[in-house]
């Protein structure tokens, strides 16, 4: 830790307790491997909030993890039923038999409930004065139960003073400051520069109450110990119920990763990228009916081989729907779809796997293996002469104008743009739907077109090419190598790889329909 992030808290030098090495206000320029980081939170024994939570995220996130119970809560995914709070003496029995015997590297502060028990925890912090403390000011539960009294509010203010780092989410950051909630982004980081002005403390604003595409956080510190006011991180929104407790593992997570790097600012980028996939991955655990918990060991579960494929292809169900609903595909099922649609149809794929045969090139030259190398130049080399097949079978004589029609032209773009700048991965997850997606619409047609009588049918020899298993062999390679490149993946990386799939099968959407717009 730099001495200007350290900040107030290397202005005096205090002794531990516990184990009479400089401590505290001192210890802060020891940076520990495994932190020893306390939670003062209340419970939830549903696992996913409160300080069962905050003693996974400490233990994720490489930290020794300790807890003392400020409120017993009765709670679940859907909801709080009652809380019960140990006498504030109980509480001040706990710390100490903690703090007396446990040199204490960072402190993590939860739901506090009344006045009686902040003031406890108030003393107890003076008295201690760890390195590190991260307070979490916690009012009202995702659920919306009530968990800080409304006339302790003002001692929550004052003890604000006390931490190096407040967490407030939108509607608790407003009512610290008596204001209403922020509505957008940039009045949340005025919020957050206030509420530093006015106490002297480092604030961590959150945007995950906004509606917003994505989710920034920033650190805001008026008082010089970040870089500037503002240092931001943005992630993207992960669409899961499954948020209960993100709140608390946060707070845990930056009071550990803060003990273990000594730096706010490489803290949040780290603990926000460890967040994001614990979000990503928490419907996998299905724990209760309402807003479930988040994943916090992500990292440390591997994901079952083939779950990218299939995560990707139910998150693209709507599109395959889609495409079967189109006028084109249903009519060249039927056999009642025009000449002239069907001829631009060809031209336009043929122009298209020249454009795809060069992005195929490039995942060969990207390959980790020999096997996949062969396998993507194979595959490069088919479509050109597939090309060639389509000019000289089924478009010499057709008379069909080729040029480059927009969608292809977007398409192939979207192909190229990803093979000159995206990774392996990406690349891979690009040009899969292009199998898939042609596998599948494929093999719908060629089930409604036998089902409906093949005799006589325009468009039958074309269809029946569709039913090539050869063809159904390589999407199965195709997509057990995009599986493979998924596999051990940072999870913005693997989004990423979800966002280049996405885009071309929506691509191949458009590909269907576009005869009906420009032929
Ligand atoms: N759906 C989401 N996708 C990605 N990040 C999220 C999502 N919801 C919340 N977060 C992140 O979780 C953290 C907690 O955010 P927030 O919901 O604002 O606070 P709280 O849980 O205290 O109400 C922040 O880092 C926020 O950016
Ligand atoms: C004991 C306790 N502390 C905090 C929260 C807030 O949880 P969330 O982060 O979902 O708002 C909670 N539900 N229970």
């Amino acid at each position: 830790m730099s001495l200007q992030s350290s900040g107030r808290w290397l202005a005096s030098v205090e002794f531990c307790r516990a184990c009479s090495a400089l401590s505290s206000n001192g210890a802060a320029m020891t940076i520990r491997t495994t932190p020893r980081v306390l939670s003062i939170a209340g419970t939830d024994p549903s696992g996913g909030a409160g300080i069962q939570a905050d003693l996974k995220s400490i233990a994720a996130n490489g930290g020794y993890g300790m807890a003392a119970v400020t409120a017993l809560v009765a709670q679940n995914t859907q909801g709080v039923r009652s809380v019960h709070t140990p006498p504030a003496s109980f509480l001040t029995e706990q710390l100490t038999a903690v703090s007396d015997d446990v040199c204490i590297d960072a402190v993590k502060i939860g739901m506090l409930g009344d006045s009686e028990v902040i003031g406890t925890v108030g003393r107890w912090l003076a008295e201690v004065s760890p390195a590190v403390v991260v307070l979490d000011p916690v009012m009202v539960a995702t659920s919306g139960d009530r968990l800080l009294a409304a006339e302790a509010e003002e001692a929550l203010r004052l003890l604000l003073n006390q931490a190096h780092l407040v967490t407030p989410n939108l509607p608790e950051l407003a009512v610290l400051l008596g204001a209403a909630p922020a509505a957008d982004w940039q009045e949340a980081l005025a919020q957050g520069r206030e509420l530093s002005r006015r106490h002297g403390v480092m604030v961590l604003v959150k945007g995950g109450h906004l509606p917003a595409e994505d989710c920034p956080d920033a650190l805001v510190d008026v008082n010089g110990r970040l870089a500037g006011e503002v240092v931001e991180f943005r992630s993207g929104r992960v669409r899961t119920k499954n948020t209960h407790g993100t709140g608390c593992s946060l707070s845990a997570a930056m009071a550990t990763v803060q003990a273990r790097t000594g730096d706010w600012t490489e803290s949040l980028k780290e603990v926000k990228e460890w967040l994001f996939g614990a979000l990503v991955r928490a419907d996998e655990l299905e724990v209760g009916k309402g807003s479930g918990p988040i994943h916090h060991f992500h990292q440390h579960t591997p994901r079952p081989a083939d779950r990218f494929s299939t995560e990707v292809w139910e998150r693209t169900a709507g599109i395959r729907a889609e495409i079967m609903e189109l006028d084109f595909v249903r009519q060249l099922a039927a056999g009642t779809l025009s000449e002239a649609q069907f001829g631009y149809y060809l031209a336009q794929d043929a122009r298209y796997l020249n454009g795809y045969s060069r992005a195929l090139a490039r995942a060969s030259a990207l390959a980790p293996t020999e096997q996949e190398q062969l396998f993507w130049a194979k595959s490069a080399h088919n479509c050109i002469e597939v090309e060639a097949q389509l000019h000289r079978e089924w478009l010499a004589g057709r008379g069909v104008q080729s040029e480059q029609g927009p969608v292809t032209k977007a398409y192939v773009d979207h192909l190229l743009a990803v093979s000159a700048a995206g990774s392996y991965a990406e690349l891979v997850a690009a040009v899969v739907p292009c199998y898939w997606l042609y596998a599948h619409v494929g093999g719908e047609l060629y089930d409604r077109y036998k089902s409906a009588g093949a005799a006589g049918h325009p468009y039958g020899a074309w269809i029946e090419t569709y039913a090539d298993e050869e063809f159904a062999e390589a999407t199965r390679q195709a997509v057990a190598i995009m599986d493979a490149a998924a596999q051990q993946l940072p999870e913005q990386e693997r989004e990423r790889m979800m966002a280049a799939f996405e885009h071309s099968a929506r691509y191949e959407l458009h590909f269907f329909d576009a005869p009906r717009l420009y032929a």
